[in-house]
């Protein structure tokens, strides 16, 4: 079964707190640059969720949406959070969800005034149609809830508006008239979207102010948290479609690999003790190629830089669990470091380090022939 998860990023802790309710036992998945996310099934759902916060601001969602979609190759992202409404006809508590993001700020200042040059994003044809789809069917809305959900353009800039007067509010409503909500993050995740080959995004706003100067009296009646309840939601149901129709996607395709130019479904075998696994395939089409997936680099610490980089890609496919991946990366740690210090005719700190790794990952046969490699190699070298 395919199993990437659907990325779900915040800006505010009301927000991240508002998803992560719906996460059954999420777990820590820790970025090495420090961003902290975290892993989780929705209760009662088939979808995995990797949640994180980006702070406010379209430069920081830019940057870790960038290392979101980079750690986890994930199907779709979402992101949820609050939003002021530009448009007397959105209530507290509605949804927004984005048609276009509209980057405002963009311009040039001229002698005879500021020109408007921004630039938008367009939601991907496939996740509008899911997103309306799911707002039509109300099925989030199960529990009493009653907020709308509305979908039209979003303007995502550097302020937080509060009032209907300012030059940002007569700006806003004479160039970005159609725009629905007003935000500070949404440019910045479909920017990194779209280069990273138009990842589907759905930006999903639970208003909580009406961006006219009442904000402080919406914030302190709470509607912030309200609004986001409404939003997390609607996103739970929108990510269980996604991954839904990711699931149907996959299916087709190992069904009818000949209409597909990817690779069917992976086989994943689990060998224990002695046992080994030559070739496991379901059905074989055409003629085949066998080749060795990789060369096996002749330098044992070469060879344990890229296991290191492969220990990290099962950890974030599901393949090992976070302890198991964490103890083995430091025994790998600790075998390159005495490779380094050690002489060739005394390697057996290195051997051990190393089998201890390939107990770690047994579990994972292709990981663990890996070391086995490393280990001759090692060997080889007293
Ligand atoms: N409800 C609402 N949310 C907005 C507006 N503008 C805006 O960027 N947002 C979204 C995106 C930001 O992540 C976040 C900003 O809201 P906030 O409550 O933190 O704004 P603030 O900086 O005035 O708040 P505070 O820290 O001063 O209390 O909410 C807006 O006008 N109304």
């Amino acid at each position: 079964m395919n199993d990437k998860p659907i990325v779900v990023l915040t800006a505010l802790d009301v927000e991240y707190e508002a998803v992560r309710e719906k996460l059954d036992t999420p777990r820590v998945h820790r970025h090495p640059q420090g961003t902290r996310f975290e892993l989780g099934r929705l209760a009662g759902g088939k979808c995995r969720i990797a949640l994180g916060l980006v702070g406010k601001g379209n430069q920081s969602a830019a940057v870790l949406t960038e290392r979101a979609i980079t750690e986890f190759s994930p199907v779709a992202l979402i992101f949820v959070g609050v939003a002021g409404a530009l448009h007397t006809h959105i209530p507290l508590g509605d949804l927004v969800v984005a048609t276009h993001v509209y980057a405002f700020h963009g311009g040039t200042s001229e002698d005879d005034g500021f020109k408007s040059r921004p630039r938008v994003w367009e939601a991907s044809h496939g996740a509008d149609q899911l997103a309306r789809h799911v707002a039509r069917d109300r099925a989030w809305a199960d529990d009493g809830r009653t907020g709308k959900v509305h979908f039209g353009p979003i303007a995502a800039g550097e302020v937080v508006l509060d009032s209907k007067v300012s030059a940002y509010a007569r700006w806003i409503r004479q160039h970005f008239n159609d725009a629905l909500a007003i935000e500070m993050e949404g440019a910045g995740v479909a920017q990194a979207a779209h280069l990273n080959r138009s990842l589907p995004v759905v930006v999903v706003r639970g208003i909580s102010d009406r961006a006219d100067g009442t904000k402080e009296t919406t914030d302190r009646e709470q509607w912030q948290a309200r609004a986001v309840a409404n939003a997390a939601a609607y996103t739970v149901a929108l990510a269980e479609n996604l991954a839904g129709e990711e699931r149907d996607r996959a299916r087709s395709e190992a069904n009818d690999p000949k209409g597909s130019t990817d690779m069917p479904g992976t086989t994943r075998n689990v060998a224990k003790d002695n046992a080994r696994v030559g070739v496991q395939a379901g059905q074989v089409y055409g003629g085949i190629h066998v080749s060795s997936e990789r060369t096996a680099p002749a330098d044992p610490a070469e060879a344990i830089a890229g296991l290191a980089a492969r220990l990290q890609q099962a950890r974030t496919s599901g393949q090992l669990d976070e302890d198991t991946y964490q103890a083995a990366q430091a025994e790998l740690a600790a075998a390159s470091e005495t490779l380094l210090t050690t002489a060739p005719q005394d390697m057996g700190a290195v051997t051990l380090a190393l089998k201890k790794v390939r107990g770690l990952v047994a579990d994972v046969a292709i990981l663990a022939a890996e070391v086995g490699t490393i280990i001759a190699l090692v060997q080889g070298l007293s």
